[in-house]
């Protein structure tokens, strides 16, 4: 869905999309953070929620890639996240596609609405699919970490929370974000039908502290073009026997 956007790219200010857009471009320009609140509305926020409770009671999540750490005895020391990986295209996954194309309208068009057409410099032109994640309680969490330490091409993480009656005191699982270069933190609260888009690289170390109820997101990650472009060549590069052997 990323090529049917016209370069020059005109945004009818009418559209509701434009203030939420305008929004994202100020505080992605000026935190690196952006939270939205009550992003769906309820009523789909609720049909989003079932769809992933549903998901879950299949059994199809699976253990988070366990990343390893020096030191560490047990992986689940690092992070003890349940995941699974959609399209959206799967069936019973309606309203996460619903979900899925409005964050993809939303980050492209304040991408292309952004000051010469880029938002924090970058182009963005794909993403990967989302990835539903459950932190099942019991103390589950995952230590301080960067998503894209090493220009894997990701630029933009995006995390819709979907948690009802969600009470950080009683239930922890808070997002603590340490941006760079200040001693300020940002406490996020995973709470039903927010939307919080962050920068993707070593701006934005973060950790979740433990949780102790069943905590659900779902996380897409968006792409900049270049460093996507140059990440998959040196992957192609790393993979090919080396000619100077
Ligand atoms: C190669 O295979 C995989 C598969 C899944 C992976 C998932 C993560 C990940 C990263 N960040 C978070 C996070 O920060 N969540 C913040 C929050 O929920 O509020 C999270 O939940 C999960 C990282 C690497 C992965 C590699
Ligand atoms: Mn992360």
């Amino acid at each position: 869905p990323f090529n049917h956007m016209p370069n020059s790219f005109y945004m009818d200010p009418s559209d509701p999309c434009y203030e939420i857009c305008q929004r994202v471009i100020k505080d992605m320009t000026r935190f690196g953070v952006c939270v939205l609140n009550n992003f769906l509305g309820r009523e789909r926020g609720l049909m989003v929620l079932q769809e992933v409770l549903d998901m879950y009671n299949t059994g199809i999540f699976s253990r988070g890639q366990l990343v390893s750490s020096p030191g560490s005895t047990d992986a689940q020391t690092i992070r003890s996240d349940l995941i699974t990986w959609i399209d959206g295209k799967e069936t019973k996954c309606f309203y996460i596609r619903q979900l899925i194309s409005q964050v993809d309208n939303i980050i492209l068009r304040a991408n292309k609405m952004a000051n010469n057409g880029k938002m924090g410099d970058y182009v963005i032109n794909g993403r990967t699919k989302a990835m539903v994640a459950c932190y099942p309680g019991s103390g589950s969490h995952y230590v301080k970490h960067v998503d894209n330490p090493n220009k894997d091409g990701r630029c933009i993480t995006a995390i819709y929370y979907l948690n009802l009656d969600w009470d950080v005191k009683r239930c922890g699982g808070l997002l603590r974000v340490f941006p760079e270069g200040t001693n300020q933190v940002a406490d996020i609260a995973p709470i039903f039908d927010r939307m919080l888009f962050f920068w993707s690289d070593r701006r934005n170390p973060h950790e979740v502290q433990p949780a102790y109820s069943t905590r659900y997101a779902i996380t897409l990650w968006y792409f900049d073009a270049h460093e996507r472009e140059v990440a998959l060549r040196n992957y192609k590069e790393r993979g090919q026997p080396s000619s100077s052997k």
